[in-house]
């Protein structure tokens, strides 16, 4: 069954006793629903303290980041076996941030994603162009090269895509519906191209500059299953009335 998502990723932002805020503020507003999740992705110092917190709420957790290996002399860096230990889910693999500042590539990010599956955590593998390739006309050739490549060796659904054009993360200026339409339709046939019928219930998300007044028309697009929000994400309320967008334009 196709799910649909909100996830919030905080970035580096808040510190443990905002998310605790946080995850109080959520309390009570958000109801399970089989087809619907909505979940959190804290920095590293707070994932415990919000996974404890929410353990009995239908909200899941997810980590921004990890090393693909369980242990070992990898200084700063956190194992998938750490992540679930304390009761995370998903995992963000290959952000744009991750990519560009810290010069992550396809390679070391398919490695990430086996390693992530491998300890059934389920990666959201986030892919985009950067303004310059989409000027050129690169966008399809690099979704699709940062898709084989992350994806290689994968031969289960169990993960999620999140399509965050580079220009638009952080920007103030989101895809159109009409641009993020013809990506996520171009990124649903490359998924059933490699894993047939069962990609149809692989979630595609979009992410980038994600609003409040622009998420209800990104919602209702076709292959359009949710949305990871980065700055609107960090005031609860805000986000809170996003996954009921959410909910809204999916259940029509
Ligand atoms: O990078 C993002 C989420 O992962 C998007 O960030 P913004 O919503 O702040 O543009």
């Amino acid at each position: 069954m196709k799910k649909y998502f909100l996830f919030g990723n905080w970035k580096m932002h808040k510190t443990i006793k905002e998310t605790l805020e946080y995850a109080d503020c959520l309390k009570g507003y958000v109801e399970y629903n089989e087809k619907f999740e909505i979940g959190v992705f804290p920095p590293f110092t707070a994932l415990e303290s919000f996974a404890k917190t929410v353990r009995s709420m239908p909200i899941t957790v997810g980590a921004q980041n990890m090393h693909y290996e369980e242990k070992g002399a990898f200084t700063g860096e956190i194992s998938p076996l750490m992540l679930k230990e304390i009761g995370v889910k998903y995992v963000l693999i290959g952000h744009s941030e991750r990519r560009h500042i810290f010069k992550e590539d396809n390679g070391l990010i398919n490695k990430k994603v086996l390693s992530a599956i491998n300890h059934e955590l389920v990666p959201v593998l986030c892919i985009g162009e950067t303004l310059e390739e989409r000027k050129s006309n690169k966008t399809e050739s690099v979704i699709k090269e940062q898709i084989e490549q992350g994806l290689n060796g994968v031969n289960s659904n169990n993960f999620i895509i999140a399509y965050e054009p580079v220009w638009a993360i952080g920007t103030g200026v989101n895809a159109t519906p009409e641009q993020a339409r013809e990506v996520h339709k171009f990124i649903r046939e490359l998924l059933f191209h490699k894993f047939g019928e069962s990609s149809n219930d692989i979630s595609i998300l979009y992410g980038g500059s994600i609003k409040v007044d622009n998420f209800g028309s990104l919602a209702e697009v076709e292959n359009i299953d949710g949305g990871l929000v980065g700055g609107a994400s960090l005031d609860c309320s805000t986000f809170i009335e996003l996954y009921e967008i959410l909910k809204s334009k999916k259940l029509k």
